[in-house]
């Protein structure tokens, strides 16, 4: 079974049988191989090499400049400690640098207050305007498309479910989706790493690839990303097999997350996927659509779904991510906001 091609614009419009339709082909690859790319959206003018190297030319910045964009966890003077620049790691499987950006980014500091000694709701280091002008702004456009594009199909899936399709409205209002600029570059052979243990290569049409990104599933509701058109990531099909999710022009690949996984009790699959070197560099911008940091995620009225104990998103989201290289010795930063019923 291939990745399917599914044009989305009638989610964009009034009720139509081409929705209900477009609906059931979204549900149909979340439950079944958890992988999509979707075309014709507002704001798929984003997806060319012109337009994504708005946001790319971050990564041209010298060292110094993105060394003030550190998290805490790599540069232990800084305060933020879950947005800002994770470092190329030389040592480690996944061989990546980058940056992760929250909702301050296109919405402001508006969410102040309450839970502002929330790690989940710091506000992200950014390149000042004079180090990269115009950035911001594209970043914070690109970032309100997204959040756009990930409502859109959070509707969608409702209603492919049989569900009202505002169910998860409100939990998705104050989000803290994360856009992410991912580099990874060539892993130079001799830099005097031994990267020739079984985690670090596959046989690919019977050549050796090194990985350059650890397989994993995503941790949110739904991932948009767009892959700058070198090829490298793969996910892995209802059989066990890798398959290539290859990158075009005007698409969003689309991938499921662990957590739309656990709130419709299985019905959506969270579907593993990783990125083996391609020939040259290759860059990636993945948004993770997520919901507001105290969303109570409770089962579904779903038939035949696996119940489980209702959790807080901030809560299932500290654990899960802090797992990933580059949020490493972070966990004990931040306690769950609400105690395990015991
Ligand atoms: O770079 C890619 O294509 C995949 C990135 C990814 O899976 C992630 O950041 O979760
Ligand atoms: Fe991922």
């Amino acid at each position: 079974m291939d990745i399917e091609t599914i044009g989305i614009a009638a989610l964009f419009e009034p009720p139509s049988p081409d929705r209900d339709r477009t609906d059931a082909r979204i549900l149909s690859a979340a439950s079944g191989i958890g992988f999509m790319a979707i075309k014709d959206f507002p704001g798929d003018a984003w997806l060319t090499p012109e337009k994504r190297m708005e946001l790319l030319r971050i990564f041209a910045l010298p060292d110094g400049e993105k060394q003030k964009l550190l998290r805490w966890n790599f540069d232990r003077t800084k305060k933020n400690v879950y947005r800002g620049w994770f470092p190329l790691q030389p040592t480690a499987v996944s061989y990546k640098e980058g940056i992760d950006m929250g909702p301050d980014l296109a919405h402001g500091q508006a969410s102040k207050g309450a839970q502002s000694d929330d790690p989940l709701r710091e506000p992200t280091p950014l390149p000042a305007e004079e180090t990269l002008p115009g950035w911001r702004d594209a970043a914070a456009s690109y970032y309100r498309a997204m959040e756009a594009v990930g409502n859109a199909l959070m509707r969608s899936i409702a209603r492919g479910l049989g569900l009202p399709e505002t169910i998860f409205d409100a939990d998705f209002q104050g989000g803290i989706s994360t856009l992410r600029l991912i580099r990874y570059p060539l892993r130079e052979a001799n830099a005097g790493i031994d990267t020739s243990g079984p985690e670090f290569s596959v046989v690919h049409k019977g050549e050796t690839r090194s990985i350059i990104g650890r397989e994993h599933a995503d941790s949110g509701f739904v991932t948009l990303l767009a892959q700058d058109g070198v090829e490298g990531l793969q996910a892995k099909n209802l059989a066990g097999e890798w398959i290539d999710v290859p990158p075009a022009n005007g698409t969003l690949a689309v991938n499921f997350g662990q957590l739309l996984e656990r709130w419709t009790g299985g019905r959506v699959r969270a579907t593993r996927h990783r990125v083996i070197a391609p020939k040259t560099a290759r860059y990636s911008i993945p948004f993770f659509y997520e919901p507001r940091v105290d969303a109570e995620i409770a089962p579904l009225p779903l038939a035949g779904a696996q119940p489980f104990e209702p959790f807080l998103y901030g809560d299932y989201l500290w654990e899960s991510a802090t797992n990933f290289v580059e949020m490493a010795g972070i966990k004990h930063l931040r306690e769950p906001r609400r105690a395990k019923a015991s």
